[in-house]
Formats: C-alpha cells, sequence, structure tokens
C-alpha cells in the first residue's frame, strides 16, 4: 500500500512542476522523483497481477467469483485492461472512502454539538429496531441515517476525496458558456473551490453545517454539477451509493462506541496533494470507549 500512496503522490506532482514537460527528462534519464515513480509502480503493477492470478485460480475452482472475475470471464480483455481495471478500483474505492472519513472524524472532533445529532439519530433508529450498540445496522438503517448522510456530504463539500479533475479534449470543443477549447487542451475543474464559493453555497460557505442538506430532516440531493464529488454526467462515479453505505456504517460503528479527540483538533491540518486530497501525516487521534448514557 505505501507504493500505492507513493505512486500517486509522484504521479499527481507531475501537474505541480513550473516546467511542465520536466518529468519527461527525469523520465528519460530515470531519476529522482521518476525513479521511485518507476520502482513503485513496479510493485503496484506485481500486486494487480498477484491478485488477478489468484482469481483466475479460484475461478477454476468456481469460488469467490465476483466483477474481477467477469472482467477475467472475457477473452478479449488483455493482461494490461485487467491490471488496469485492479487499480483503478483500488484506486477510486479505497483513498476516496479514507480521505472523506479522516476529515469527517476530524471536522466531528470540534463539534461535539454535530455528533450529538449523529448519536440522537442513531439512537432513534436502534429504538426502532430493537438494535443494541454494536450490532450492524442493515442497508435500510443506514439509508435511514438522513443526518449522517448531510454530515458526511458536508466534509466532502469542504474537503473533497478528489480535489481537482482533469479531462483531455477530444476534438475541438465549445462549452455551454461559450468558451472555446481546442483538441488536446487539458479542462481541469476544481471541487475544492467550488466547495466554498459564496456564488454557489451562500454566505456561511466556509462554515461546516450539515443542516444545509436537509429539508424536513430529509436529506436533498444536489446537482451533481454544483457539487461535482463524484463527477457529473455520463462518467459519474459508478461507486457513489456503495461509498456512502460504506462510509455511513464505518462512521455509525465507530462514532456509537468511541469517543474520537483529534490531538490537535484546533490546528487545520495541512493537505498533501495526491490523487486524493489526504491529510499530512494523517490524523492523530485519541480513541475513548463511549460512556453509554452520555448519548441520550
Ligand atoms: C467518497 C468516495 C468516492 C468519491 C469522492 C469518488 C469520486 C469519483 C470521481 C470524482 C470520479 C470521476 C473521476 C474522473 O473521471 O476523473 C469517480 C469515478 C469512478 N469511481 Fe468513484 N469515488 C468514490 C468512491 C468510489 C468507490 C467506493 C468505488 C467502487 C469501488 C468507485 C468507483 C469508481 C469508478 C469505477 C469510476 C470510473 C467511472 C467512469 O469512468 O465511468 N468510486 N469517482
Amino acid at each position: 500500500m505505501r507504493a500505492f500512496e507513493d505512486a500517486a503522490t509522484l504521479s499527481s506532482g507531475r501537474f505541480m512542476y513550473a516546467l511542465p514537460n520536466i518529468y519527461k527528462v527525469k523520465k528519460f534519464f530515470n531519476f529522482g522523483s521518476e525513479r521511485r515513480l518507476k520502482e513503485s509502480i513496479a510493485i503496484v503493477h506485481e500486486h494487480a497481477d498477484n491478485i488477478i492470478r489468484s482469481r483466475i485460480e479460484e475461478k477454476a475452482k468456481k469460488i469467490n467469483e465476483d466483477l474481477l472475475s467477469r472482467f477475467i470471464d472475457n477473452d478479449e480483455n488483455s493482461a494490461e485492461f485487467l491490471r488496469d481495471i485492479v487499480i483503478s478500483f483500488i484506486l477510486a474505492g479505497r483513498d476516496t472512502t479514507s480521505s472523506a472519513l479522516t476529515w469527517f472524524f476530524w471536522l466531528l472532533s470540534s463539534r461535539p454539538d454535530i455528533e450529538k445529532k449523529i448519536l440522537t439519530e442513531m439512537e432513534t433508529i436502534r429504538l426502532r429496531s430493537g438494535k443494541n450498540i454494536g450490532d450492524t445496522y442493515s442497508f435500510d438503517e443506514l439509508r435511514d441515517m438522513n443526518y449522517l448522510h448531510a454530515a458526511i456530504s458536508e466534509t466532502m463539500r469542504l474537503y473533497p476525496p478528489v480535489p481537482i479533475d482533469t479531462k483531455n479534449c477530444r476534438n475541438n470543443d465549445v462549452l455551454p458558456d461559450g468558451t472555446f477549447v481546442g483538441k488536446d487542451w487539458f479542462v481541469t475543474y476544481h471541487t475544492y473551490a467550488m466547495g466554498r464559493m459564496e456564488s454557489i453555497w451562500g454566505e456561511n460557505c466556509g462554515e461546516f453545517w450539515p443542516e444545509r442538506w436537509l429539508e424536513d430532516g430529509v436529506f436533498r440531493q444536489e446537482s451533481p454539477f454544483r457539487y461535482p464529488v463524484f463527477h457529473a454526467g455520463p462518467r459519474m462515479c459508478l461507486g457513489k451509493d456503495m461509498a456512502y453505505i460504506q462510509m455511513k456504517s464505518i462512521a455509525a460503528s465507530v462514532i456509537e462506541r468511541f469517543e474520537v479527540e483529534a490531538l490537535e483538533k484546533d490546528k487545520r491540518p495541512e493537505h498533501l496533494l495526491s490523487l486524493t486530497l489526504r491529510m499530512k501525516g494523517g490524523l492523530p487521534v485519541r480513541v475513548k470507549e463511549r460512556c453509554v448514557d452520555v448519548i441520550g
């Protein structure tokens, strides 16, 4: 996983050079960051190839059939294609949700009022279905956690896991506002900046306020063109619903049993801009088992 992280950070670092093509020179001479990138990519490829190999063996024994098995079934898919599929699913599904949850726990650490509302919502759902703290929440119960959904969406508005996204234009085109974009030009949209724009989110755009997502207590979806955290249009994130279920399930199980206190909650953590928005140095926390009667 270290190689994975290094590869993501080093490849996104290519966009940061004052001279954009300098990385090509370093790549040609195989030195510095480009040499480290090459080494990391080799480890990532080996890992992905191992996953594919073991899935092929399992397929022969007819166990653990999954999405990857379906890609393998299609003989037209080359080994390189399968490897790219594995890597994109790891990248898409692992770093994004962990980035969102890290920022979520950091924000929550200094907002006991919001944490209390999340706990109250979970308690209502538990009482309704006769569950105890620590029982697994069902899909429907997680779906009913509107406030938690809002708090996670609000986190990703301020700290989008994919903060910048760049596309390359295939042919000359004109954007809806009349802007011309030439063939091979890069177009970048800045989700991080959009999440903090007053013209989109109003005067309190800088505030962590989950209520902005709720209408009569029910989560209200925002247009993906105003909130492109999962991208917008035909190539939108395929894992959005799964990501919310994963994040809500983890957040709910942790919050109801533990108090998570960020050690430096008043200090804004530094960003580590990789392909995803990570927290530099991670998030050191103190975890304490929650006293149950505090919840009510
Ligand atoms: C908080 C979590 C997530 C966020 C913020 C997120 C965000 C995004 C974004 C911005 C894109 C567009 C990338 C681009 O076109 O440049 C994307 C694409 C994609 N995501 Fe996610 N994602 C998340 C979780 C997941 C999960 C859990 C999966 C599945 C395991 C997933 C699978 C995909 C796939 C397959 C694509 C490519 C779709 C396509 O190109 O047609 N994502 N995601």
